[in-house]
């Protein structure tokens, strides 16, 4: 990415955000920036995100990322699960926007997860920390929010997160296409999963950008 592209993508970030009531002061700002050109130089030896969507990383995965928060405003001391998070997403960009707000990030490849924590000690972030784990190995702790983005269909999601949430948790998740299907598979899982979930909802975002045109946030209640 070419600083002017860069500096260009940083401003209608940080105005996006503030326009939707998202206020992100200068070190946020920094600490975004910073992660995306970590994310892309760790990207050259460690498979964190595609290729072809390098060009636009703070809009495609950390703005796209950062968009959650739009939806919930995190609060402090709330307990979160980034689960299958690969370079850090959605959870590092949270953890920035959030930092009162405690993120556990998880995958089951360890070069992602030592990536990750690289990164995180660069960044000097002590409200996340990342575990090399399977999901489903993950035991003795629960999460008032799990979220996931482009890891698994809605309904091994809620099998994987209806035991690690609260009585009142959510699951959150970003996902793309035509959602019915996966959306009706879910419901129709919920008895198998203690009831979970008992309802869903999805907001489409494709009016933050063309670029998520197809995208939704999806959102999994007790
Ligand atoms: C397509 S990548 C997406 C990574 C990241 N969330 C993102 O948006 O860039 C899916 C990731 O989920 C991880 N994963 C898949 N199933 C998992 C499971 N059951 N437990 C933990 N991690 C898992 C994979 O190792 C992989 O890193």
């Amino acid at each position: 990415m070419t600083h002017f592209t860069q500096a260009n993508e940083r401003l209608r970030i940080l105005s996006l955000c503030r326009e939707h009531g998202m206020e992100l002061d200068d070190h946020q700002a920094d600490q975004l920036e910073q992660y995306a050109v970590m994310l892309s130089t760790i990207n050259r030896s460690v498979n964190l995100v595609s290729r072809k969507e390098e060009a636009s990383l703070l809009l495609r995965h950390v703005f796209h990322s950062l968009l959650i928060g739009l939806y919930y405003p995190f609060r402090p001391e709330e307990r979160v699960l980034d689960l299958g998070t690969g370079g850090g997403l959605p959870g590092i960009p949270l953890a920035i926007a959030f930092p009162e707000t405690n993120f556990l990030l998880i995958d089951a490849t360890g070069k992602k997860i030592r990536a990750c924590r690289e990164m995180i000690t660069k960044l000097g972030l002590s409200n996340v920390h990342a575990k090399k784990t399977r999901a489903e190995e993950l035991k003795g702790m629960v999460f008032d929010t799990v979220l996931s983005r482009q890891v698994a269909p809605l309904k091994t999601l809620c099998s994987y997160a209806e035991r690690l949430l609260t009585p009142e948790g959510l699951l959150i998740c970003l996902k793309g296409g035509d959602l019915s299907e996966e959306i009706d598979a879910a419901r129709a899982a919920a008895a198998a999963n203690h009831g979970f979930p008992a309802d869903i909802t999805t907001h489409r975002i494709g009016h933050f950008d063309p670029c998520f045109a197809e995208k939704s946030i999806v959102i999994a209640y007790r």
